[in-house]
């Protein structure tokens, strides 16, 4: 087994190989049916190459019969010379040569463009399932779906296609031969090989166990190294480098010792093979050898029978290894195809061209709205929220952590759909409209903004990807964010994100309050960031996002006061519940409320 790191990848799934297996995993083919003519040709070609390679030892019996004084006569009774026989294996070999090259180029592109296009599939499948679906499937778990399961493809089409093809032709042409050279001998050989074959396929999957054992442990240990890496601030501060270090010793101990047993079977394979394969063939050159001293079998015979015998041998062990493939295979083309089969966001709907474009004036209608997580069917998040907006206004939803401020939010924008109730937009219930167009209408600055790899310009134009650089730089500026964009020697064409530089929380929520300027929505989310900015910062910010919000409906997740004197109305969150509306005058005088409370713990903090 092999520890070098660079076989991560978990053993792949396999699928039994049932008819229904076959059948459901042969659904994957539907990508290949637009290539199908160059998919035919790569196979014409396969037959082609495969037939001249069969022909080989043929024609090297011939040629060794006619230097043991043995000549080939052709059916019209010309018979060849040596030199005639050794062009014409050259010319076979030549064809050979050709048919393989065109056999490659025509099946390689195939299974390009289809494993492009599968991707393609899946990605835009991907972006379009409804938010659960993310929340119950791990992010690496997806990502493999696209990276390794349709790489498994990929080689199925380019190569183990080609060689199962390849390896049953090979058996089947290559017996039909011995059978015509010398029935004898090779029922003979076809007693003496299958046995040592079987005992090989059941060491083999002895060996696949132990190597998957040992890849598990690999993982394990890798599981750490991530972990710890990417926590490194926390290791240190815990001064926890030397249990670590103990915790990756101890797993690297365990993959060791799963190793070093798979190598040793591995080893004993090895040379069971070498010993075995070889006993069945000194066996059978025996036997041959024993047919040609009693004058029953020419050595020309005897030369085609062994290369023949050689090359059942290899096709033999090689199907063992491809079955365990096209089992690989039909696992990764079923979890490609599931997700394939996924519903995508109940009315994610291609825009109807030619329908005048959607327009939102903003007023919005919360009626007993109720509210589960999938994942969570068992906690009501949300009870009964009813609560309107008339277009243009800002309220605050204020509350304490966990009490669904978010979630309220994100009900509007149609990530989930709702246990229970109706939200309206001007009127009409939002599960009617189109859900891209509607959220086409509604902008949102999240708390924890997340800038893409790339430049400041493009980070800022996800809000209008068609925008000039002039509108970019004017929302820039209402975002108060010009200034230091400016003051950068690369302007917007600064790198941020992973690759680039390292925005500080302010400058990072004045780019998303800037893309969400260029989006122009009619109704705005903005979850105000609960880490503290300095004032500076802060004023910047607030600046920014009061000039955003004018003439918005907006609705602010808040944390600072600021921001919630200036809202129209204060809803007071609770347990799922709106336990208080009001103005901020009219909530800061009811002494017992929970929003009164609230504001006497935000001043004391500050
Ligand atoms: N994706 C999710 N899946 C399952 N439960 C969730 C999910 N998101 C939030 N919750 C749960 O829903 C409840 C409300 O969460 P929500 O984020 O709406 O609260 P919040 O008022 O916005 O809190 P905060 O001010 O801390 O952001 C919490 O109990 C939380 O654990």
């Amino acid at each position: 087994m092999n520890t070098s790191g660079t076989d991560l990848a978990p053993e792949p799934e396999k699928k039994k190989l049932t008819k229904q297996s076959l059948q459901h995993g042969l659904r994957i083919f539907r990508y290949v049916l637009p290539y199908r003519t160059k998919f035919i040709i790569g196979l014409v070609l396969l037959t082609l190459s495969s037939a001249t390679t069969m022909c080989v030892p043929w024609v090297i019996g011939k040629l060794t019969d006619a230097a043991t004084g043995k000549p080939f006569v052709l059916p019209n009774g010309v018979a060849l010379s040596i030199s005639q026989i050794a062009l014409a294996l050259f010319g076979i070999i030549l064809l050979q040569g050709l048919f393989s090259f065109g056999r490659i180029w025509f099946v390689t592109q195939v299974s390009e463009f289809t494993v492009r296009d599968i991707r393609q599939a899946l990605y835009t499948k991907f972006v379009s399932l409804p938010i659960p679906y993310f929340e119950k499937n791990r992010v690496g778990a997806i990502t493999s779906r696209i990276t390794s399961d349709v790489s498994q493809i990929q080689d199925t089409f380019s190569l183990t296609l080609a060689e199962l093809f390849r390896q049953v032709m090979t058996l089947i042409v290559g017996v039909t031969f011995i059978m015509m050279v010398s029935v004898k001998l090779s029922l003979f050989m076809l007693l003496t090989f299958p046995p040592i074959v079987l005992l090989a396929m059941v060491f083999g999957r002895k060996i696949r166990v132990l190597s998957k054992a040992t890849q598990d442990e690999l993982a394990k240990t890798n599981v750490i190294v991530e972990e710890t890496l990417q926590g490194i601030n926390t290791v240190k501060a815990f001064t926890n480098e030397q249990f670590e270090t103990r915790r990756y010793t101890a797993s690297l101990t365990n993959t060791l010792r799963a190793a070093l047993k798979s190598n040793l079977y591995r080893g004993g394979f090895v040379s069971f093979v070498i010993i075995g394969l070889f006993s069945g063939i000194i066996l059978v050159l025996w036997r041959a050898a024993s047919l040609v001293a009693a004058g029953q079998m020419s050595t020309g015979e005897l030369f085609s029978f062994g290369l023949y015998t050689i090359f059942i041998g290899a096709s033999v062990g090689g199907l063992g290894e491809l079955y365990g493939k096209v089992q690989s295979t039909l696992g990764a083309s079923e979890r490609i195809l599931e997700i394939l089969d996924e519903p995508t966001e109940p009315t994610h709907q291609p825009r109807v061209a030619g329908r005048a474009p959607l327009e939102v004036r903003g007023d919005i209608d919360y009626q007993n709205v109720a509210f589960r997580y999938p994942t969570r069917p068992d906690l009501a998040v949300l009870k009964d929220i009813s609560f309107t907006i008339q277009a243009g206004e800002k309220i605050a939803l204020v509350g304490p952590s966990g009490a669904g401020k978010s979630t309220i939010v994100q009900l509007l924008m149609q990530f989930y759909e709702l246990s229970g109730g109706k939200i309206l937009i001007d009127g009409r219930p939002i599960s009617q409209y189109d859900l891209t167009e509607l959220r086409g209408h509604i902008g949102i600055v999240p708390q924890e903004t997340i800038l893409f790899g790339g430049s400041i310009r493009e980070n800022i134009a996800y809000g209008k990807t068609d925008a000039t650089d002039d509108e970019v730089v004017q929302a820039a500026r209402k975002a108060n964010a010009w200034q230091f964009i400016e003051s950068f020697p690369e302007g917007l064409d600064t790198l941020v994100g992973e690759r680039g530089i390292k925005l500080s929380g302010g400058q990072r929520q004045r780019v998303a309050i800037a893309r969400a300027i260029l989006k122009n929505p009619a109704i705005l989310i903005l979850d105000e960031a609960t880490s503290s900015l300095d004032s500076e910062s802060e004023h910047l910010v607030q600046q920014a996002m009061d000039e955003l919000m004018q003439h918005r409906t907006s609705i602010i997740i808040a944390h600072r006061l600021s921001t919630i004197r200036k809202a129209d109305k204060i809803l007071v969150i609770d347990g799922g519940r709106i336990v208080e509306h009001g103005t901020h005058d009219e909530l800061a005088h009811n002494d017992n409320g929970l929003y009164a409370n609230l504001l006497k713990l935000q001043f004391e903090l500050s």
